[in-house]
């Protein structure tokens, strides 16, 4: 388990993180997320030693994280950190060299990625002349050549392409279920919906969110939506708040679920009833403009 516990930071007069504690379960792909100057950034410059923290910790199975325990963990910065004129599969190798692999385990390491991030026919190329998502897959190359065993990835996904986007959710996914805890920040919601298994939401410092994607999912439902196969107009006899989303009904504040499925079912036959659940984006600006 990797464990974020009551990290605070200042700079200055600006308090960054007031208190930011969650955990990530190993194999668990968790996504971060905030608006503009949230914390994020911050929070993960802490989760790896480039900043340090006013108070706080970070825990990773049961122990506090200091100095080169991080060796093992890998990290794609929010500044990617890459040399432009170094060939593609010689960077790649050289980082997994640094991080303490024998030359023949970084080239052999090297091929595997350069193949699953379909970048074999760029690995003589010099990182310059690579567009800038490909130089992306190259920093997440980086980040995965010596097999980390905790993965934090600041906005991994920005300025990606669609493919390129689902080549590298692929890649992720895959750490993440060979057991290690991954937890990347992002703007785009939907893609967090479809491959995280968590989200942890921040807010001013503070977490204001945080639960598996179905948790937060039906812990914010509030109303149910219904369709009968009827010409009666339902809006007086549905019990609760009733509005209408095209032929559909939705009931907010129902006193029960039951009394309006019975209510429903004597108008005419249902087509469908269930509870209308909200998507993590509008999760997201409700909980954030509270
Ligand atoms: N080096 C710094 N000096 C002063 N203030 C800083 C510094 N780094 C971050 N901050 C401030 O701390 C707050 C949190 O910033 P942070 O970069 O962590 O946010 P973020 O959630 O990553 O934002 P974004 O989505 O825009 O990348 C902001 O108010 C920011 O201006």
């Amino acid at each position: 388990m990797l464990e974020v516990s009551n990290l605070h930071k200042r700079f200055g007069d600006v308090v960054a993180l007031d208190g930011v504690s969650f955990s990530i379960k190993p194999g668990e792909l968790t996504g971060f997320v905030g608006a503009n100057g949230a914390g994020k950034t911050t929070t993960m410059r802490i989760m790896m030693g480039v900043l340090n923290n006013d108070s706080g910790e970070v825990v990773h199975g049961g122990k506090p994280v200091v100095g080169d325990m991080r060796t093992r963990w890998g990290y794609m910065p929010e500044e990617r950190g890459l040399y432009p004129k170094m060939k593609v599969a010689e960077q790649i190798a050289y980082f997994g060299q640094l991080h303490g692999m024998s030359p023949a385990d970084a080239k052999s390491a090297t091929a595997d990625l350069l193949e699953q991030l379909e970048l074999t026919a760029r690995a003589k190329d010099d990182v310059q002349d690579l567009s800038l998502g490909n130089q992306q897959r190259v920093q997440l190359a980086v980040s995965l050549v010596h097999t980390p065993e905790v993965l934090v990835l600041d906005e991994p996904f920005s300025g990606l392409d669609p493919l390129a986007v689902d080549v590298m959710a692929e890649s992720l996914k895959r750490r993440a279920s060979s057991g290690v805890p991954v937890l990347f920040s992002s703007h785009q919601l939907e893609l967090m919906e479809r491959i995280c298994d968590s989200v942890v939401i921040i807010s001013g410092g503070k977490i204001i969110a945080k639960g598996t994607v179905e948790q937060l999912r039906s812990d914010a439902v509030k109303q149910l939506r219904l369709n009968v196969e009827t010409s009666a107009d339902l809006t007086d006899v549905l019990p609760g708040t009733v509005t209408r989303d095209g032929d559909d009904y939705l009931v907010a504040d129902a006193p029960d679920s039951q009394a309006v499925l019975a209510a429903a079912q004597a108008a005419g036959p249902i087509n469908s009833f269930g509870y209308d659940r909200p998507s993590l984006a509008e999760i997201f600006r409700e909980v954030v403009a509270k």
